[in-house]
């Protein structure tokens, strides 16, 4: 099934305020101290939800028509038909709604329960209870609804040991609908969950069908974007209720969600609101993130500048330590990127083996041996920003000297971008309670400091495991500022970038970037982007900031991806496979011009 992202166009270029489960909850909750009535709002968000599966449906005929460049009005003609999958929470009970208003309007439903014993099924008489403590539950109200209406259901237990029965039995769809978890999913699918995520991956694979998930695709942790074991459903379109989720932009979280479309329902986000709450739940309400999916537009240069308007960076990497690998690479690619930006003057700092290798592929870049302390030191005190660590080499002469031109930096109150190797010695510094750990924390409060670890980066500075970090990223990059000081990016799919020392105050996610940039170099791009904004002064703060510089980059990754599509057969194309971070000055440079941010 093609991606419907070119239809939905459902991107706008404002940041998208990001919240966890818990704030949900707590929005509802205030929601209902107010007065409005828990069932009326699963009513409406089903409601809402059935009539965007109604626009999905004729978008995707839509597409299929004009894909087989076929006139006819199929959306008219064709039978519509939906299976609605559904757990035994509130999020199975938007599911059974939603089964009921797609119904009324005309759709061929089959429901497919998981997880309900034949005894649910039993009709009694849900409008009117007398007994508050016996009153039915909103989804056990939602499924009495459904089956009142004679919606078509069956228990996906009936058919498991015998697949080729349920084949039979279930309803070849058009759209299938996840109802099974939504933000209460709290352990990992296992047995019959399991075995019904699979069987829904599968059933949408099999018939080319759409896969919508309602709230949160079921397997994803809503808070943290973590997916147990890869067991989740594969949605197409996610239909985000209340408010956005912050799971849903990082680390799993895009691979399963596909496109995600907000149904507000609460008016969380007014005044009005925010004032008839308790003060202590609004507190809780602060966005936990924000998502970025468009950059800041630069300000004109000014015709009176020179060279020296836009700043000198020192880049010091690309060693060749004794015995191993040399990292020259790491160096010419950050120098490059920062060159790309629009930084006036580069001076490379690295092994004197890779000088020849830096003027062929970057002549306009000046170079230093890595190991002349006092020549770096004193290029030090006239560069306007260092980028510390990309190929630096990890053995006791690297760390002397990493020590050594951080305190250079520090005493000459330069900002800083500190990157791989350079964090590693951090890390060790930490282990060996250095004092160069407390001074840079000092130090960051009052300088910029910016720090770039991916979360393999992040675990060695935090001393935890990859998963630890990986489980909970927002907490990671958190304890990353609190232990070092400092701004951070925690890389990966949807990065995060912590900048404490801002009046801003915001978490951001990176919502562009692609697959394509796992692969080795694209750190030190990052590096390099960040480095040459951050040294043009004639930038105002946003657009020289840490959160403008990962924008920039994934921004440049997703240019050449997108290249595949828009061009004819016979331009050169570059797509995810093959992707590499010799191609991303260029990007970067051109993503520089566009007319495309906020
Ligand atoms: N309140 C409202 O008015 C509105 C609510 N809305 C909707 O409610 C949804 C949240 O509903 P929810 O809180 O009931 O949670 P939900 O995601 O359905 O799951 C909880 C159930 O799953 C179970 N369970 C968890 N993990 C499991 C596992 N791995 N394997 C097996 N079981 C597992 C868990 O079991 P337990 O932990 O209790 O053993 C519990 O029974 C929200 O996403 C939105 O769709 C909207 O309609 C707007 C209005
Ligand atoms: N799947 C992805 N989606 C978005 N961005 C990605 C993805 N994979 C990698 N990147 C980005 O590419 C860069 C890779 O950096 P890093 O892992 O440090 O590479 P290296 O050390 O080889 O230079 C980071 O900025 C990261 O966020």
């Amino acid at each position: 099934m093609p991606k419907l992202s070119n239809l939905l166009n459902e991107k706008t270029n404002l940041p998208v305020a990001l919240y966890s489960s818990e704030q949900v909850y707590a929005m509802e909750q205030a929601w209902f101290a107010q007065g409005h009535d828990s069932f009326g709002l699963m009513k409406q968000a089903a409601w809402q939800m059935a009539q965007q599966i109604e626009q999905l449906y004729a978008r995707k005929c839509l597409h299929t028509n004009v894909s087989n460049n076929n006139q006819s009005n199929y959306v008219e003609t064709q039978e519509r038909r939906v299976s609605v999958w559904v757990g035994n929470g509130n999020n199975g009970g938007d599911g059974w709604l939603v089964a009921y208003y797609l119904q009324q309007a005309g759709w061929r439903v089959q429901v497919i329960t998981v997880g309900f014993a034949h005894c649910d099924f039993e009709i009694n008489d849900v409008t009117e209870t007398a007994d508050v403590s016996s009153a039915p539950t909103d989804a056990i109200k939602a499924l009495k609804i459904a089956l009142s209406a004679d919606c078509n259901y069956q228990r996906f237990e009936d058919h498991l040991n015998e697949l080729n029965n349920y084949r039979k039995a279930s309803l070849q769809a058009d759209i299938y609908i996840d109802a099974l978890f939504g933000i209460g999913l709290n352990r990992a699918p296992e047995g019959i969950y399991k075995q019904a995520i699979h069987a829904f991956n599968q059933s949408v694979r099999q018939k080319y069908a759409l896969a919508v998930a309602v709230d949160v695709p079921s397997g994803l942790v809503a808070s943290t974007g973590e997916v147990f074991d890869q067991i989740a459903i594969l949605a197409d379109v996610t239909l985000c209720l209340i408010a956005r989720k912050f799971g849903l932009h990082t680390k799993d979280g895009a691979d399963y969600s596909g496109e995600v479309l907000d149904i507000p329902l609460i008016p969380y986000e007014t005044v009005s609101y925010r004032q008839s709450c308790q003060s202590q739940d609004m507190n809780k309400l602060a966005p936990v993130a924000m998502l970025l999916t468009a950059a800041h537009s630069f300000n004109a240069r000014r015709q009176n500048s020179y060279k020296g308007s836009y700043g000198h960076v020192l880049v010091i990497g690309g060693n060749r330590v004794n015995g191993s690998q040399g990292m020259g690479g790491a160096a010419i690619l950050s120098a490059s990127s920062a060159m790309a930006t629009g930084t006036g003057k580069i001076t490379v700092a690295c092994h004197d083996a890779f000088h020849g290798a830096i003027l062929t592929s970057l002549p306009d870049a000046m170079t230093i041996d890595l190991h002349d302390v006092e020549g770096v030191k004193h290029l030090i005190e006239s560069a306007s920003i260092i980028a510390i660590g990309m190929g630096l080499g990890r053995d006791e002469k690297a760390k002397a000297i990493f020590i050594s031109y951080v305190e250079a930096a520090m005493a000459n109150e330069k900002p800083m971008v500190i990157d791989a190797d350079g964090l590693y010695h951090l890390a060790s510094l930490q282990a060996d309670n250095h004092n160069l750990i407390s001074e840079l924390r000092e130090y960051s409060m009052e300088h910029q400091v910016c720090l770039t670890p991916h979360s393999g980066e992040a675990a060695n500075l935090l001393n935890k495991k990859i998963s630890e970090v990986e489980r909970d990223r927002l907490a990671a990059i958190k304890q990353c500022a609190e232990t070092y000081g400092g701004d951070w990016v925690l890389k990966g799919a949807g990065s995060l970038v912590l900048e404490q020392r801002s009046g801003w105050k915001n978490i951001y996610v990176c919502g562009v970037g692609n697959a394509g940039m796992a692969t080795a170099g694209m750190g030190d791009v990052l590096s390099g982007v960040t480095a040459g904004l951050l040294a043009q002064q004639d930038l105002e703060a946003e657009m020289r900031s840490l959160h403008q510089a990962v924008v920039i980059h994934g921004l440049a990754g997703d240019t050449l991806v997108n290249q595949t599509s828009s061009c004819d057969k016979r331009t050169l194309l570059v797509g995810q496979r093959g992707l590499q971070a010799q191609d991303m000055p260029a990007a970067v440079r051109h993503v520089m011009q566009l007319g495309i941010f906020t």
